[in-house]
């Protein structure tokens, strides 16, 4: 939505109300005024009733959501509808493993499905398919809001945003709901200038900052990286400061652990266990966009790489080790950078190259390879900073305090203060 031919518009100023009637949920829905369903419907969890009542209005002649039906997407661009060719592009990313057709497929079989066999007076087997589940599913990953329906405030959906001064750490059970209009709103990372207000009769799109005449109005999924928007909404910011790269904590432990004899491996098995329980290692290490190292990878490093009786004393005392960079540990870290990054198919040259071959490229290959260099970018900025690491100086003994303080000639003489440190003193 751009504001044409209006005025700009200042902060809290109204864009647009909508009648609470026009909302879609487990609520509203004819589905639920089905006296021989409703048990069920009541009975379940999450996007499930939802998606079962988007089901049931998107196909009735008669639903009151018809024609906002008719307009809203059949097709997705989320890396879920795609072919294996444009999944390969993916390859390394942090969106493989969590694109999650299959556990969604699941519940469409395990949950709906003995729902939509049960009750032919309202679903058919040939309409209310495991297509049109996804297409539901998608809709209300994309479309939806998420809010408290008395409360003067609200969040939308995974709308929900740090942009905004959003204040839903407190909010009470939300329902998420279809908002006709309010869902036409365009993500722009942090640009968010509009939000959703619940009012008690009505909801009400409202600037949050000022809007000069020609501007986007943007309502936002908050601050997300690269490879969440393209996995759950279908699109890419081209440069985006929250980009970061996931570094899974078995990439770390085969790094770090690959020397191992196969005795020696039952002492890592040991120390793995342990870093779990202290919540430590984790499924992933996260690097933003600064390329910093995480606290935590620098003492899974140390205590996967530490001697035995250091271990041993360490567990003992239940004192970790400090989250300091030493040079082996610095080390240790480029080899699992560098390690990360061979995971990629392309290298960040080659994604250039591709992208700059736009002719040849789909839009959803572009969108891959963007999250791709994102990610590749954060790599490389913390292996160039690890490349130039070095270990911070000593601070000064007492002794080379006063020499120095007498005409400092001995730390000169040194150079490094650490070396002068070490030279015999000179008479
Ligand atoms: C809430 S809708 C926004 C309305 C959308 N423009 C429409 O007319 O249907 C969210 C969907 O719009 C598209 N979208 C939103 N922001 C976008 C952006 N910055 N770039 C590309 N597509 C975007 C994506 O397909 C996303 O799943």
């Amino acid at each position: 939505m751009v504001l044409m031919e209006s005025a700009s518009f200042q902060e809290g100023e109204l864009l647009f109300s909508l009648p609470r009637s026009i909302l879609l949920s487990l609520h509203t829905s004819d589905l639920a005024k089905c006296e021989s369903l409703r048990p069920e419907l009541e009975a379940l969890e999450g996007w499930n009733p939802l998606i079962l009542c988007m089901m049931y209005e998107s196909q009735r002649e008669k639903s009151k959501w018809k024609s906002y039906f008719d307009i809203l997407p059949k097709k997705f661009s989320t890396p879920m509808f795609w072919n294996d060719d444009e999944l390969r592009h993916l390859d390394g990313t942090g969106v493989i493993g969590k694109i999650g057709k299959e556990e969604a497929e699941k519940a469409y079989t395990d949950i709906l499905l003995p729902i939509i066999n049960a009750h032919p007076e309202v679903f058919s087997l040939t309409v209310h398919t495991v297509d049109l589940f996804h297409i539901c599913g998608s809709l209300i990953m994309a479309y939806s809001f998420e809010g408290e329906p008395a409360a003067s405030t609200s969040t939308s959906a995974d709308q929900s945003d740090s942009d905004s001064d959003s204040d839903s750490d407190a909010a009470p059970p939300t329902v998420i709901t279809m908002v006709p209009l309010a869902d036409m709103l365009n993500h722009r990372t942090g640009h968010n200038n509009a939000r959703l207000f619940y009012e008690p009769t009505q909801l009400e799109m409202r600037c949050i900052k000022n809007i000069a005449r020609g501007e986007q109005v943007y309502n936002t999924y908050g601050d997300r990286p690269n490879a969440d928007l393209l996995r759950m909404y279908g699109f890419v910011d081209e440069m985006n400061e929250y980009d970061v790269v996931e570094i899974s904590g078995n990439v770390v432990v085969e790094v770090c652990c690959k020397d191992e004899e196969e005795k020696e491996q039952k002492v890592s098995l040991k120390r793995i266990e342990f870093l779990l329980e202290e919540d430590i290692l984790d499924d992933y290490f996260v690097l933003d966009t600064a390329g910093n190292i995480p606290p935590e990878l620098i003492v899974t490093a140390k205590i996967l790489s530490m001697p035995p009786a250091e271990f041993a004393s360490m567990q003992e005392t239940q004192r970790l080790p400090k989250p300091k960079m030493t040079p082996e540990i610095c080390t240790m870290l480029l080899e699992v950078l560098e390690y990360r990054l061979s995971l990629y198919r392309t290298s960040l040259e080659d994604d250039d190259a591709l992208l700059a071959a736009s002719d040849f490229v789909t839009i959803n290959c572009r969108n891959a390879i963007t999250v791709q260099l994102g990610e590749k970018r954060i790599l490389h900025t913390a292996l160039d900073r690890l490349r130039v690491w070095q270990p911070e100086p000593e601070p000064m003994t007492t002794k080379e305090k006063r020499s120095a303080n007498k005409g400092g000639k001995d730390a000169k003489q040194g150079g490094e203060r650490d070396e002068g440190r070490k030279k015999p003193r000179v008479k």
